[in-house]
This record gives structure tokens, C-alpha cells and sequence, in this order.
């Protein structure tokens, strides 16, 4: 059985054969970005000019520790390609992310690429979204509030949900790097993606989802056979 990692690494080999002398990219956060930053590293090291946006503080730290140039996209407000993990991903490169709990910035970094680029192993692949819990990031304030509006949403969508608030392995609440807090929605099957992605944002206390709908361009897939590239680079 060919590791899960191996995997993930293979994905993210292969996004980096895209990745040209100075380019601006936005740096995603998860175990198979993880590798993308540890792989790019390399390349930095071997002379490759390139600047990244990472979307998270873990993803920062890595960079930093490993010598990858950073920017801000106050800095550099247009980056070129992104490279990130996703949770699930569909026919359509519709995806879910967040089970990390950096949505928002990913978002906000993925919208600002010309180009989104989703690297994962052959476990992602989905007919439909929704078995993974979609996570949805909110405000502190109006907890019980925005939660009962949530669940209205999920339900006039087709996909009624029981939602939890996303807890640590300490039993602490999940607070993400915006110092919001995540409901994950156990939906199992989300019929569609592109209205209820639309009701979630009209939601006050919704600071953003987890549905990412036509951002990614391209989806790097990694199973034993090799790394299929699906969709336009
Ligand atoms: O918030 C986290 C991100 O959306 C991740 O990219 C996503 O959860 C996939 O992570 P992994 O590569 O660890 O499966």
C-alpha cells in the first residue's frame, strides 16, 4: 500500500514543475501544502526567485524557518499562482477546505491568484461535496444566534446538518488565525454547492465557508499510478 504521504508529496512535486523564476505565490496550509513549502524550500535554496503569501501562521512559520521570501498582499496585492490542499474536491474543481481552520485566508489568497492549483492524494475525489464537515467560520459575538440562522440556510439547501463547534485535541475551543471560531456542518451530501455557498455569506456572523466554487483551475491528484493533472494549469 503505497503511504499516504508519499502521496501527498508526489502532488505537490508535481505543482512545483509550474512554478517559474519569479513568480508571486500564495502558500496553502495542511499536511500536502506542507510538502509543497518543504519541496519549493529546496528550489529556493538551489537559486529559484520566487515570494510567497502563506495562509496561515503555521504555514508562515514553516516558510520562515525554511528561507522562503515572503510578502504581504498588502504588499503584493496580485499573486500568480496559489497552491493549496483541499478536504474534498469535485468533478467540477469545486472544493471544500477549512479542516484545517485557515478558510478565510486561503480564500482571500486564492481570489487574488490568477491561478489556484489544488494538490491531494485520490482520497479527496468526490461525486458530490459534503461527507467532509464544511466548515464554517464565524464571529464570536451572536454565537447561538448565527447558529440558528446557519442551520435555517442548511436546510432550505437541501442538506440539514447537525453543526459543532470546532473544538482542539485540549477540549479548548478552535480559534483561527483571524480569532474567529469554526461550526462544522456535517452535511453528507450538499446539492448545491453554488447556492448554498451564496445563502451562507447573506448569514451576519458568517465570516466566510468553506466551499470554494470556481476558484481552483487545476487539481494535482496523486494516486499510485502517478500524479493526474485534472483540469487547465
Ligand atoms: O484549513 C486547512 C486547509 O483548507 C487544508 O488545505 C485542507 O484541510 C487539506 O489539508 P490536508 O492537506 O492536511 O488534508
Amino acid at each position: 500500500m503505497t503511504d499516504p504521504e508519499a502521496l501527498k508529496r508526489d502532488a505537490a512535486a508535481k505543482a512545483l514543475t509550474f512554478v517559474e523564476d519569479g513568480m508571486r505565490l500564495g502558500l496553502g496550509t495542511g499536511s500536502t501544502a506542507k510538502h509543497f513549502v518543504d519541496l519549493l524550500a529546496e528550489r529556493v535554496q538551489a537559486g529559484l526567485k520566487v515570494v510567497g503569501v502563506p495562509t496561515s501562521e503555521v504555514t508562515r512559520a514553516q516558510a520562515e524557518r525554511l528561507g522562503v521570501p515572503l510578502t504581504t498582499l498588502d504588499e503584493t496585492p496580485e499573486l500568480d499562482i496559489t497552491i493549496d490542499g483541499a478536504d474534498e474536491i469535485d468533478p467540477a474543481l469545486n472544493l471544500i477546505k477549512g479542516g484545517g481552520g485557515a478558510l478565510l485566508r486561503e480564500k482571500i489568497v486564492a481570489a487574488a491568484s490568477g491561478r489556484m492549483i489544488v494538490i491531494a492524494d485520490a482520497s479527496k475525489r468526490v461525486e458530490a461535496l459534503g461527507r467532509f464537515p464544511l466548515p464554517i467560520e464565524v464571529n464570536a459575538f451572536g454565537l447561538g444566534a448565527t447558529e440558528r440562522a446557519i442551520a435555517k440556510v442548511l436546510e432550505a439547501c437541501g442538506c440539514p446538518a447537525p453543526l459543532t463547534l470546532r473544538r482542539k485535541a485540549d477540549g479548548h475551543v478552535f480559534v483561527t488565525d483571524g480569532g474567529h471560531m469554526i461550526l462544522d456542518a456535517a452535511c453528507i451530501r450538499i446539492p448545491d454547492p453554488v447556492q448554498l455557498g451564496a445563502r451562507l455569506h447573506s448569514v451576519p456572523g458568517v465570516v466566510e465557508h468553506g466551499l470554494f466554487i470556481g476558484l481552483a483551475s487545476c487539481a494535482i491528484i496523486a494516486s499510485p499510478g502517478g500524479a493526474e493533472v485534472v483540469g487547465r494549469v
